[in-house]
This record gives structure tokens, C-alpha cells and sequence, in this order.
């Protein structure tokens, strides 16, 4: 398993996971998927309004000449068009077309995908010419199975075509406009049918050109195919979207989607408008999807995108019912357009975990069934009015009327804020929240500036606490760049390249799925549009930590000493040489283990002591600690089984049962004794659960920080967070940020997204919480319980929240006190007067070293390490943790010779 790799540069498009080519497919240019695009969308209307308009006036498997073509407008106008037939050969077509999207894409090697294209093409021409000669509606059925199969062959080449459909297809459909036109302007309201038989040609022999361009511009060369498809959401000046696991309202908005476009030809031919007519709606269900969907991530960026995918699924359902009420085509057009423009608006609010052609397809599918009730009633207004209701028109009203229930209801109930927070949401629906780079930003500096910075800026740190989910999810490259504070108010600007960027640690046991879902969260971050996203780990995150790595994992094992070397000697080359560079140059750093393991493995595995091999890490990385570590924690039963089934155990994985579990209590120990810093996911479910609650956790610590309350300020863990949840600015307290009933409940906690996060409460505090991990009761009493991590909050921590500066934290966590008992003695614990720092900070920080270096920013501050150190002053600091390490790993040398063989070794 390779795990180092980086995302392509941000002006490249993310790839996601499931669109990946496989290896060793050859290369093809974008510009031939996009002919064939568009000739399959041509081919595909034309076919689906030629079997409409014959199925509808002559039958199903009549087989018609040509010139009959203009009298079908005339059945349809004078009666005697049966619309049942017709619309059902239409959606049979469209249905035969789509299905060919519904293949899987990865099935298919290059080489079959484009003879399968080269043939579908070519018998679809054949087709097409056969319909010159002789029109039939059964004959568009077998152009729609031609045209899904080709699509399917093509697009299973290149990656991220369909991600924005509207612009091959609104090729096609202002062609078919164009073209419709001029033939009714020529030949009478009839000759936009004639045109069909010609537009279906042309768009059969275009599909055959861009195969063709595919297959003589196919080398054998690369695997790097590009995408023709933007990345979904890689800009955003509004506020993040929420994860959601079933996102209905999406649904149920392509569900509409579908109706307006599916709508349109039966639409038209109920109202007598001409053929151009389909064309005119259908530009206009492209045009508004197109500026929805761009203008999606920017629109209404006060409010939370939940809400906004709320709104845009009740207009689109009022809009809907007005378009089956309104019998004129230029009204019917616009509104259609408006649905288009809601959906688009309302579905890129979301994250993309669900398919947009499940619910086109059945809202298609409905909206069929309905028009081929072929019900018909006419309703009285007043004495000179009435309502002509025609097939299409109940589909829309009905459809319509679905949509608007479900957007009232997905009000309540859509997201984890439900309906609290509406006022603000409305009120400030349409400021921008620039107030999250600029709190964090501010923050960075003092505690005032912060405060100052909140006050001023009611989109931000108050709305945090009024919808905290969406302030939570962390919507991409924004926020991260906000949330470090790196380009003060400059949310719309800052890009996922900004300076400074994520360092996450992915511990746990041997097994419990750290590898796979590394690679989920590198994935799912690159899908949110982060630049730089690099998985590595440890040991043999590069290539000299290759060669460590065989030193100590293959084979039986060294001496444990030599163990805690080597893997500290892998750990500062990694450090140094990949994980520091990618994440000062703004980079997210996702590690496959980090000193934790060490911890976990040789200090309580092992019997070595915890703060010599703390201290070894924390001098070989110069102080580099994660900005989060996601704990995966499974039943080492568990593990054992998933890593005999993976079968490349190693000495360390074959140990008994007992190292497995004392390793295991260590990770969460190490949790409980910084809850801000770390999250334990149960890692016992499946592989998408824990996925989602991994990515969860990453994005809260992101909105964490967005929120300008950067647990890595409060060194001392929960007892500070108890401090500065006082702090009006930096902490958006859970209780006033959710509903009533995750007001701190400390049976939630952001600690822990395990159990309860997979309970009814779904949406529970856990994703409520906006800025501050709340401990857990368990987790806060393990810790105080445990001496050797009970929590003091240093004096002075939590004096600078907020964002900060990555080498500026590194230079707080490389000087660190050691535990005085005599301090202790002096200052006695109580709830007013915290007693000085035993030490203990989380997992690298809990050195026992003692800076000789006198402090000069620091001075005045007893006890409290310097956050602002001369370069000099830091080398000396430095050289003198290295020496007292260096005495330390020695004195223990002397008292401790046990080999391999000795008790302490299992
Ligand atoms: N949540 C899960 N449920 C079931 N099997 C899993 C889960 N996560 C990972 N696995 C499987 O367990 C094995 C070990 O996973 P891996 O990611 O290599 O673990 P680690 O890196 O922590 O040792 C792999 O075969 C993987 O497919
Ligand atoms: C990073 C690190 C790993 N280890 C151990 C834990 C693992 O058993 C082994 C790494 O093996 P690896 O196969 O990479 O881990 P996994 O089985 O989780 O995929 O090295 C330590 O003992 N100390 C350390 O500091």
C-alpha cells in the first residue's frame, strides 16, 4: 500500500474516489467526450419528440412515410392525438438513453468502451437515416439504447463528465432551438416537426465524429485523464454546507427537475405551441439549472445551507404548480427556468453523497405515469374563466404540490439545526460571513481583538452559535484558509492553497481501518476542494523511513530501546523531510500513525517510560504536533480478525491479546487527557459509518478554528476549556448553539463520536457543538482519576485563542514544563485556585524537560512557557532538551538492560 500521494494541484479538479480511471487506460481529450455529449443529447431529444409526436398520432409500431410528418400538428391541434402512446414511447426513449449512465463506469476497460461507442454510433446513424425514409416511434426506443450504451462506453473514460451536464446539453437543446425554429418560420407551426427527422441525423453523425476524435486522439500514454467537469464545490464565499447522510430534499428537487424537463414536450403538444416550443422550455431548464448551480455556493451566504436547500425546495414546488397553471409558453418557459435555477441552487448547498439521477429518474418517471393518466377536467373560475386542466398540467400541480410539502417539512426537520435559528438565517440571509476569517483572524492576536472582531461581526460568531452544523461542517477550502487566520477577512479570496494548513494523525490499533480511512478522508477532502491533500505514515512515510521501517518491522524485532529509536529516527525524517514543508505551505498532512503509537506502543506496550519516548518524539519532530488525532478505537477481537484476513501481519501485530488491549487504553487515555485535541471514533462499524464520523470530526476541528476557538490554544485540556468557555468570543458554547436538547449534554461530546452518534439522536451534540469539544463526563473522570493524566490548566493558557500560527505553536510544544511536586505542594488544587501544570498536555507535549533558557516574553508569566521566543534563545532551548533527553535516555540505560527476551519485552 502506497501510502504517500498527493492531490493534483488546486487548478486541477479533484478527482473523487469512484470516477477514478483505472490504471494503464490511455489517455483522450476532454474535447471528444464533449462532441459525443452533445450529439447524444441531440440524438436523444430528437428521437424521444419524433417517437412522441408518431406514437401519439399514428400508434406505437406504425412505420410512417416521411411526409405524413405534417399532419401530426394538425391531429394535435384538432383532436384524435392520443397522448398516453405518446408519452410513453417518449419517456421509453429518454429511459433507454439514461440507463446507459446508470452502467458502472469502472467495468469497462478503454480499448472495449470505444468499439462499444464506435458501433452504438454508427448503428445509431443507421437509425437515423432509416427514419429519413420511413418515421416510426419504435424505432427512437432502439436510437435511445444506442445512445445510453454509447454514453456509458464514453464516459467511462474520462472522469467528471457529467458533473455539469447543462453545458453539452445545452448545446443540444439550443441547436434543436435553432433549428426547430427556423423550420417553423419556413414551413408553419408543423415544420418544427419536420425538423426532428434532420436534427436527429445530425445528431447521430455528430456522436459518430466525437468517437471518432476520441479514437484517433487515444495514446497509449499516462493515466491522468482529464475531467470535463468542474469540482462540485470548489468555491464557496457563503457559509459551509452541512454533511448530510440522506439528503431527501436533493432528492426531491432533481425529482423536480426531472418533471420540468420531462415536462416540457408533453407540455407544448397539450398546448398546440409547435415543436419549438419543447425547445424553448428546455433551454430554459438548462439556462436555470446552469446559474443555480454556479451561483449556488455564493447565494444567500448568511444562511445555512440546509435552510437554503429548505427554501429553494418549497419555491420550487410553488413554482412548479404555476407552471402546470399557467397555459402560455413564454411563462410556462420562465418558471420551468426558475424551478431549474432552485434546484441547482439548492442541491449545491449540499455535499455530494447522493446521485442526482436517482432523483431525476424517478421524478421523470412520475411525472410520465401522471401525463399518461391522460386526465383532462375542466375548472370554473369565475363566469368567464376556467381552469383547462391537460394532462401535463396535473403532473405539475401535483409534483409541484409534493415539493412544496416537502420543502415546509424538510424545515423542521433537514439538517441538524431544524427550524432553530430561521430568524437569523433570514435576517441575515444575504450578508456575508466574513466574520469567521476575521474572528479567527483577530483571535490570532489577542483575546480583545477577538472579542472586538465578534461584536462587529454578527454573521460570524453568532451565527455560529445560532446554526452551528453548518458553521461546523467546514465547507472546503474556505474555511480551512479562515480558519487559520492566514488572509484576514478575506473569506472570499482565500483559497484551499492557503498558508498554513492541517496536520491530522490517524491512530488506533493494528486494524481497526486506519489505512482505509486515511484515504476516505484524503478523498472526501479533496472532493471539498482542499489543494493539498498528502496521505503518509509512519514508519516508511519516506523513502530512508522505508528502509527503517524494514529495520524494525521485518523480521523479529530489535531490542526495544533500538525499537523506540528507529521509529523516532523514522518520525523526525518524515517530519522534516514531508510532513512540516507540505503543511507550512498550507497542505493538509494526513499521517498513518504519529507519536501516539509510539506512546502506545513502546512506552505502554512495552514498559518503556511514557515521558522518555514522549520526549524523543518531541525533540526528533522539533515540536510538530497534529492538529487533530482521530483515535480508531475497536475491540482488539475485532482487529485481530481484519488483520488475519488482510494477512501481512508484523512481529508487533502477532503480539497477544494483552499488548492489544494496554495499547488500546493508551490511545484513549491519551484522549481523555486532551479531549480538544483529540477524537475517538468507533472504529466497529462499517467502513462508511466510520468514515463519515472521521470526516465529521475533521471538519468540526476546521470549523473550530473557522470560529476563531483553537483548542490548541488551551494547552491544559478540559479544565481550561471550562475557562474559556467563559469567553464570549472564542467559545461558541453548545448551549447556545443547538436545540434544547443538546444543550452540553455530556453524554454527547465531540470526544467521542461513537455509539451515540449512530443513535436516533442523530443529530447530536457532537455535530452541535461549533467550537469547543465539550469533555465527556467518562472522559473527564478517567482523566482526573488517572494521575498521570490529570488535567491542570497552565497558567496563562488560553490567554492568546484563537487561530495561530503553525511555527508558533511548534515553538510552545518544544518548551514545555516539567511537573514540579513542590509547586504542587505550594499551590494546592481547588476550584479557585488551579494548581500549577503537572505537565501532562496530550499525546507529544508531556516532556519532562525543563528549558534552561531564561524567557523574555515569557518572563513575567511564572510557569508559563514563552509563546514568542528569539531564534537564538529557541536553538539553546532546543539544545538543552536534546541534552537532558540525551542524559535521560542514558540514566535509563544504566537501570534498565533488559534484552529482548526480558519481562518487560512481549
Ligand atoms: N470498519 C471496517 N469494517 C470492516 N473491515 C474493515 C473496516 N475498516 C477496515 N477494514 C478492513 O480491515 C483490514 C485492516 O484495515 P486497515 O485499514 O489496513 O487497518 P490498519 O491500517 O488500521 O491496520 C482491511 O482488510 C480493511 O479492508
Ligand atoms: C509509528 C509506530 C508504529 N509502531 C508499530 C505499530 C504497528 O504494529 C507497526 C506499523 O505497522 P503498519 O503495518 O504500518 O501498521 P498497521 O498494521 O496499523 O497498518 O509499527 C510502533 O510500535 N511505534 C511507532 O511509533
Amino acid at each position: 500500500m502506497n501510502h504517500v500521494g498527493s492531490s493534483p494541484p488546486a487548478s486541477k479538479p479533484a478527482r473523487s474516489q469512484g470516477s477514478r480511471p483505472a490504471a494503464g487506460r490511455p489517455r483522450t481529450d476532454v474535447l471528444g467526450v464533449f462532441i459525443v455529449e452533445v450529439g447524444a443529447w441531440l440524438t436523444m431529444l430528437s428521437a424521444a419528440a419524433l417517437s412522441f409526436a408518431v406514437a401519439g398520432a399514428y400508434g406505437v409500431t406504425a412505420f410512417l412515410a416521411p411526409d405524413v410528418m405534417a399532419d401530426i400538428h394538425t391531429l394535435t391541434g384538432e383532436g384524435g392525438f392520443a397522448s398516453r402512446p405518446a408519452v410513453l414511447l417518449y419517456a421509453a426513449v429518454i429511459a433507454a438513453g439514461v440507463a446507459g449512465m446508470f452502467v458502472p463506469q469502472e467495468r469497462l476497460s478503454a480499448r472495449v468502451s470505444l468499439r462499444v461507442a464506435l458501433i452504438a454510433a454508427v448503428v445509431i446513424t443507421g437509425l437515423a437515416l432509416t427514419q429519413l425514409f420511413t418515421v416510426s416511434a419504435i424505432l427512437g426506443v432502439f436510437v435511445g439504447l444506442g445512445v445510453g450504451a454509447a454514453l456509458a462506453a464514453v464516459l467511462s473514460l474520462v472522469a467528471g463528465t457529467r458533473v455539469k451536464p447543462w453545458r453539452s446539453a445545452g448545446v443540444a437543446a439550443a441547436v434543436m432551438l435553432f433549428a426547430s425554429y427556423a423550420a417553423q418560420l419556413v414551413g408553419g407551426t408543423a415544420g418544427g416537426h419536420e425538423a426532428l427527422r434532420w436534427l436527429l441525423l445530425v445528431g447521430s453523425l455528430v456522436m459518430l465524429a466525437g468517437v471518432i476524435v476520441l479514437l484517433t486522439q487515444t495514446t497509449d500514454q499516462g493515466v491522468g485523464l482529464p475531467e470535463t467537469g468542474g469540482h462540485v464545490l470548489d468555491r464557496s464565499t457563503a457559509r459551509p454546507g452541512t454533511p448530510v447522510t440522506f439528503a431527501w430534499p436533493c432528492h426531491l428537487l432533481f425529482g423536480v427537475l426531472g418533471t420540468v424537463g420531462i415536462l416540457a414536450q408533453p407540455s407544448v403538444a397539450d398546448l398546440g405551441f409547435g415543436q419549438a416550443g419543447m425547445s424553448v422550455i428546455l433551454c430554459a431548464v438548462l439556462l436555470g439549472w446552469a446559474v443555480g448551480f454556479e451561483t449556488g455556493p455564493d447565494f444567500a451566504p448568511g444562511m445555512t445551507r440546509t435552510r437554503l436547500t429548505s427554501f429553494s425546495l418549497i419555491a420550487a414546488g410553488v413554482f412548479t404548480v404555476s407552471a402546470g397553471v399557467l397555459a402560455e409558453l413564454s411563462g410556462k418557459a420562465v418558471l420551468s427556468g426558475g424551478v431549474a435555477f432552485l434546484v441547482g441552487l439548492g442541491v449545491r448547498s449540499q455535499r455530494y453523497r447522493f446521485s442526482r439521477r436517482i432523483g431525476a429518474v424517478v421524478g421523470m418517471a412520475v411525472a410520465t405515469l401522471i401525463t399518461a393518466v391522460g386526465f383532462t377536467a375542466e375548472i370554473p373560475l369565475s363566469s368567464v374563466a376556467s381552469w383547462n386542466i391537460l394532462p401535463a398540467d396535473l403532473a405539475y400541480v401535483l409534483i409541484g404540490t409534493v415539493a412544496f410539502i416537502g420543502g415546509v417539512v424538510s424545515l423542521f426537520t433537514f439538517g441538524p439545526t431544524g427550524i432553530s435559528g430561521i430568524g437569523v438565517d433570514v435576517i441575515h440571509a444575504f450578508r456575508r460571513p466574513a466574520a469567521s476569517g476575521e474572528v479567527a483572524a483577530a483571535s490570532a492576536t489577542t483575546a480583545a481583538g477577538a472579542f472586538a472582531a465578534g461584536a462587529d461581526t454578527p454573521v460570524g460568531a453568532a451565527d455560529a452559535a445560532e446554526a452551528p452544523n453548518d458553521s461546523v461542517a467546514g465547507g472546503g477550502a474556505q474555511s480551512l484558509a479562515a480558519a487559520l487566520g492566514t488572509t484576514p477577512g478575506a473569506a472570499g479570496s482565500v483559497g484551499p492553497d492557503a498558508p498554513g494548513g492541517l496536520f491530522i494523525a490517524m491512530e488506533g490499533g493494528d486494524g481497526t481501518g486506519k489505512s482505509t480511512q486515511i484515504h476516505l478522508l484524503a478523498d472526501a477532502l479533496r472532493d471539498q476542494g482542499h489543494g493539498e491533500v498528502v496521505t503518509t505514515r509512519e514508519p516508511g512515510g519516506t523513502a530512508a523511513g522505508t528502509l527503517l521501517r524494514s529495520v524494525v518491522l521485518d523480521g523479529d524485532g530489535i531490542t526495544p530501546r533500538a525499537e523506540a529509536l528507529v521509529f523516532a529516527a523514522d518520525r523526525s525524517h518524515h517530519v522534516a523531510s514531508l510532513v512540516r514543508p507540505i503543511v507550512e505551505r498550507g497542505g493538509i498532512v494526513i499521517t498513518d500513525r504519529y507519536i501516539d503509537s509510539s506512546r502506545a506502543y513502546q512506552a505502554a506496550g512495552r514498559d518503556l517510560g511514557d515521558d522518555e519516548i514522549a520526549a524523543l518524539s518531541t525533540w526528533a519532530t522539533e515540536g510538530m504536533r497534529p492538529d487533530l488525532t482521530i483515535i480508531l478505537d475497536a475491540n482488539p477481537a475485532v482487529t485481530r480478525q481484519r488483520t488475519t484476513v488482510r494477512g501481512d501481519e508484523n512481529h508487533l501485530d502477532a503480539l497477544d491479546n494483552d499488548f492489544h488491549s494496554t495499547v488500546r487504553r493508551s490511545f484513549l487515555d491519551y484522549a481523555a487527557a486532551a479531549p480538544d485535541r483529540y477524537v475517538v471514533v468507533d472504529a466497529g462499524h462499517d467502513i462508511d459509518t466510520v468514515a463519515a464520523d472521521v470526516l465529521r470530526a475533521v471538519e468540526q476541528r476546521i470549523a473550530q478554528r473557522s470560529a476563531g476557538a483553537d483548542p490548541q490554544q488551551h494547552a491544559a485540556g478540559a479544565d481550561v476549556q471550562q475557562h474559556a468557555s467563559e469567553d464570549p468570543v472564542t467559545v461558541a458554547q453548545p448551549a447556545s448553539t443547538g436545540p434544547p436538547h443538546a444543550e452540553t449534554s455530556p453524554e454527547h461530546s465531540a470526544v467521542e463520536l461513537s455509539d451515540a452518534e449512530h443513535s436516533d439522536a442523530e443529530h447530536s451534540n457532537a455535530e452541535d457543538s461549533v467550537t469547543v469539544a465539550q469533555p465527556t463526563a467518562g472522559l473527564a473522570a478517567a482523566a482526573s482519576d488517572d494521575p498521570a493524566t490529570e488535567l491542570r490548566p497552565a497558567p496563562g493558557a488560553g490567554h492568546t485563542p484563537g487561530a495561530r500560527p503553525v511555527a508558533d505553536d511548534d515553538e510552545e510544544t518544544r518548551v514545555v514544563r516539567r511537573a514540579d511536586p513542590t509547586a504542587q505542594q505550594n499551590h494546592p488544587p481547588g476550584p479557585q485556585t488551579p494548581p500549577p501544570p503537572p505537565v501532562v498536555e496530550g499525546s507529544e507535549a508531556p516532556t519532562t524537560v525543563q528549558p534552561a533558557v531564561p524567557s523574555t516574553s515569557g518572563a513575567g508569566r511564572a510557569g508559563f512557557t514563552p509563546s514568542r521566543q528569539t531564534s537564538r534563545e529557541r536553538l539553546r532551548a532546543q539544545a538543552e532538551i536534546e541534552r537532558q533527553a540525551r542524559e535521560r535516555l542514558r540514566a535509563q540505560h544504566g537501570h534498565d538492560r533488559r534484552g529482548p527476551d526480558a519481562p518487560g519485552r512481549r
